[in-house]
């Protein structure tokens, strides 16, 4: 994908949301840093902007190195966590309060993290940690904490998330 395709790529399913059109174009422009040492040098002053900015100002921590596919939204961008080890398929839904990322193993390592299909929608007050995959058009209800694979074309719930 080229540059300017790569910015925007997630600015029409934001629309009429500008918070987080911005916090997804700084996130992408973030993510140019990944393609070469040497841009990442360029933009060190950007990136470290991108970090005082997002996560200490807005509270959010989605790192440059988290792979995302396109169309990527974020609702009310707020107490949102994920681990740069996270990877979203294309078109997925962010909300506040949401935790995604691993958990530590009983050899206190660290396990891999969740890999998100395409369309998973996830409500507010979701966490979903480990090494858990989860399918293509997903919905996962407010407050469900997942630690579990979900298979595609399903809606989870709850705490352990269940399939309803
Ligand atoms: C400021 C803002 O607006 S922030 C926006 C916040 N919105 C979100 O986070 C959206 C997240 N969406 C949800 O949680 C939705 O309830 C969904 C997608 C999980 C399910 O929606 P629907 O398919 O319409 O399901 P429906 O409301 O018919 O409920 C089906 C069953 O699941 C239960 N259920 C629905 N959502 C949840 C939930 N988040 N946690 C636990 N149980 C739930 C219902 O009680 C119902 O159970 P029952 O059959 O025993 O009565
Ligand atoms: N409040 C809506 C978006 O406007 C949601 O979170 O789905």
């Amino acid at each position: 994908m080229n540059v300017i395709s790569s910015l925007f790529q997630d600015q029409k399913k934001n629309k009429g949301n500008l918070k987080g059109q911005i916090i997804l174009f700084m996130f992408r422009f973030a993510q140019l840093a990944n393609r070469h040492i040497l841009i990442a040098v360029l933009l060190c002053i950007y990136l470290a902007f991108y970090h005082v900015f997002i996560e200490w100002f807005l509270g959010i921590e989605l790192p440059r190195k988290t792979r995302a596919g396109k169309g990527l939204v974020i609702y009310h961008g707020q107490a949102l966590v994920v681990n740069q080890g996270v990877v979203f398929g294309d078109d997925c839904i962010l909300r506040n309060s949401t935790t995604i990322g691993h958990k530590i193993l009983k050899d206190g390592t660290f396990s891999a993290c969740p890999k998100i299909g395409n369309r998973v929608d996830i409500g507010a007050n979701v966490c979903i940690i480990g090494n858990v995959k989860i399918g293509n058009n997903v919905k996962i209800g407010a407050g469900a904490v997942v630690i579990k694979d979900i298979p595609d074309n399903c809606t989870v719930v709850g705490n352990p998330a269940r399939i309803i």
